[in-house]
């Protein structure tokens, strides 16, 4: 039977390893440093620290990184490969991704996504809960596109950026990188790298305090 490491007891963990069973994987387990307190997540056990995961690898057939935070995935998941981890990703079976969309390894579609023809989503990537990513869109590494987040096509999003809930990016835009996009903000300007934006239209938040 084919064996998934997930790295990071959390709720996002819960959907990882959920999508996980839906597409086929039967024995899925997890690491985390919150072991051995943890020794749970929902249905699901905690076998270890993280540590531990980079030394049991081999007995792996696939592994994920489901830590939240951008940049500590980001970090896990070069690690791993680099120790030799093959790198799962998951589309879970209600999403629908174009046959042109290429998916960088590590990343996750969760429920309800779309992934739209010509796009191109780099690794370690978070498409969460019926959020959409049009046509010709251009994610970094590590981005997260939030639940019912938008992206119109052709829009441009740098490494590690976090598209919030709710959120819509017009179409043709650039924002760099570690951008933060506030919940349910309208994006209709390019945004630095480094920016949280809020608001409709979206507005950089110190301008907004
Ligand atoms: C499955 C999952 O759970 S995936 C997770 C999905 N989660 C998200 O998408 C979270 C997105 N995060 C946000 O929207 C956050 O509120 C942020 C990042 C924009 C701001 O967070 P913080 O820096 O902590 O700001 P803070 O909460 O202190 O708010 C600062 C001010 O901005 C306002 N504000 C914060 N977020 C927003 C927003 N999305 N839209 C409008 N105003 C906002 C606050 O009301 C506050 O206003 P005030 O100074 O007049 O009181």
């Amino acid at each position: 039977m084919r064996r998934l490491a997930i790295l990071g007891a959390s709720g996002h963990g819960k959907v990882v390893a959920d999508t996980a069973e839906r597409c086929g994987w039967r024995s899925l387990v997890f690491f985390d440093d919150a072991w051995p307190k943890r020794q749970h997540n929902g249905p699901w056990v905690v076998i270890g620290n993280g540590a531990m995961l980079f030394d049991a690898l081999s007995g792996f057939d696939g592994v994920l990184v489901a830590i939240g935070d951008n940049r500590i995935r980001q970090d896990r998941l070069r690690r791993l490969r680099d120790a030799g981890a093959r790198l799962a990703t998951l589309v879970h079976p209600a999403a629908t991704v174009s046959t042109y969309a290429r998916l960088g390894e590590g990343s996750v579609v969760f429920a309800g996504a779309v992934l739209n023809v010509d796009a191109r989503i780099g690794p370690g990537t978070i498409l969460n809960t019926g959020c959409s990513v049009d046509h010709d869109c251009r994610l970094g590494e590590a981005v997260h596109v939030s639940p019912g987040a938008h992206l119109a096509g052709g829009v441009q999003v740098g490494d590690l950026s976090w598209i919030g809930i709710g959120a819509s990016v017009r179409q043709s835009l650039r924002l760099g990188r570690r951008v933060m996009v506030g919940a349910g903000a309208a994006v209709v300007s390019d945004v630095p790298d480094g920016t949280t934006v809020i608001g409709v239209p979206a507005r950089p938040l110190c301008l907004n305090r």
